[in-house]
């Protein structure tokens, strides 16, 4: 919460200043209705919107990052709020019948902050569009946000698996090939021990972006654990599963991440394997793409031997 007041401070001041001056405004002009008069009602309906809005005003900055489109969200919840809070006021305040700015200040507000709100959620509705286009690649079908890892975020182990028995099915129902490939980092607990494990959490979220960034809009990228990744290849073939392990692990090879502290370059390096499913279920097909993985990180003198 307290970072919710420093980031928009400027907005939540403007808010309270012109609250205040509303306020201040009617006690100067008016007089305070006796308790006999309270319409109950009323207050619990105008006052309790206005609470509400407030609420939608704090989910909304607490939820978005800072700029246009939430200026815009803001600023038309913030008019709503104010005009909610005005009217509330004359159930407390008696303005004389003939003053007028007090119609004004309770009616004016409320179209204009509608207008900016509606454009505000429009704008909010093209970015989210994108925002669902980028997360094609990490999340299909459902939401499941126990699933999902915190720090990458892409869908965990269990989310994996419950989509290739999903992808399986539906292969074998299509009769489609299905590929599974998987990336490991070579020596990433180095980078943890030489540069710290935060520095570690930022390899994983940028080599993320970048596995993301090589796939197809149909792949599904997910973290199987620690360092090593998982991608499922809908409607693909050994061959081509093959090709995109070597665009990946030529991809990582080519990441120039710099390190947050002193931005010195790290040379990462991947190994990938590939699978093909076959007659397998889930849990057999991870397992040999397991085992492929391990064949590949094996050095060349084992394997001969
Ligand atoms: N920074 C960070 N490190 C993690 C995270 N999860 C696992 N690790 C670390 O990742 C490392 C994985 O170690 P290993 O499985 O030996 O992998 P490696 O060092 O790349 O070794 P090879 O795969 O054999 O090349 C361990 O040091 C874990 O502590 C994480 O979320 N963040």
């Amino acid at each position: 919460m307290p970072s919710l007041f420093k980031l928009h401070r400027l907005k939540l001041a403007g808010l309270l200043l012109a609250a205040n001056l509303g306020l201040l405004l009617h006690l100067a002009a008016g007089e305070l209705k006796p308790l006999a008069q309270w319409v109950w009602l009323d207050i619990l309906g105008e006052g309790g919107s206005a609470l509400l809005c407030l609420v939608w005003l704090g989910l909304v900055l607490k939820s978005r990052p800072a700029g246009r489109v939430t200026n815009f969200l803001a600023l038309g919840l913030g008019l709503v709020f104010f005009s909610w809070w005005v009217d509330a006021l004359d159930e407390f305040i008696q303005i004389a019948d003939a003053i007028g700015w007090d119609n004004w200040l309770e009616s004016a507000p409320m179209p204009l902050g509608l207008v900016l709100l509606t454009f505000g959620l429009y704008h909010w509705h093209h970015e989210q569009l994108a925002i669902s286009a980028q997360m094609e690649k990490r999340e299909r079908l459902f939401r499941e946000h126990r699933l999902f890892d915190k720090l990458t975020p892409l869908g965990a182990a269990d989310y994996l698996r419950l989509q290739l028995e999903q992808s399986l099915a539906l292969a074998r129902a299509e009769q489609q090939a299905l590929s599974l490939v998987i990336v490991d980092l070579d020596d990433f607990s180095a980078i943890n021990r030489l540069y710290g494990h935060a520095e570690g959490d930022r390899v994983l979220q940028a080599l993320t972006q970048l596995l993301l960034l090589n796939l197809r809009r149909q792949d599904l990228l997910c973290r199987l654990a620690g360092d090593r990744f998982v991608v499922l290849l809908p409607h693909t073939g050994e061959r081509q599963a093959r090709q995109l392990a070597e665009e990946l692990q030529a991809a990582v090879a080519h990441l120039a991440h710099k390190t947050g502290q002193h931005g010195e370059r790290l040379q990462l390096r991947a190994t990938t394997a590939s699978v093909m499913a076959l007659q397998d279920d889930a849990q057999s097909l991870l397992q040999r793409l397991n085992l492929a993985l391990a064949k590949a990180k094996q050095p060349p003198y084992a394997c001969s031997a």
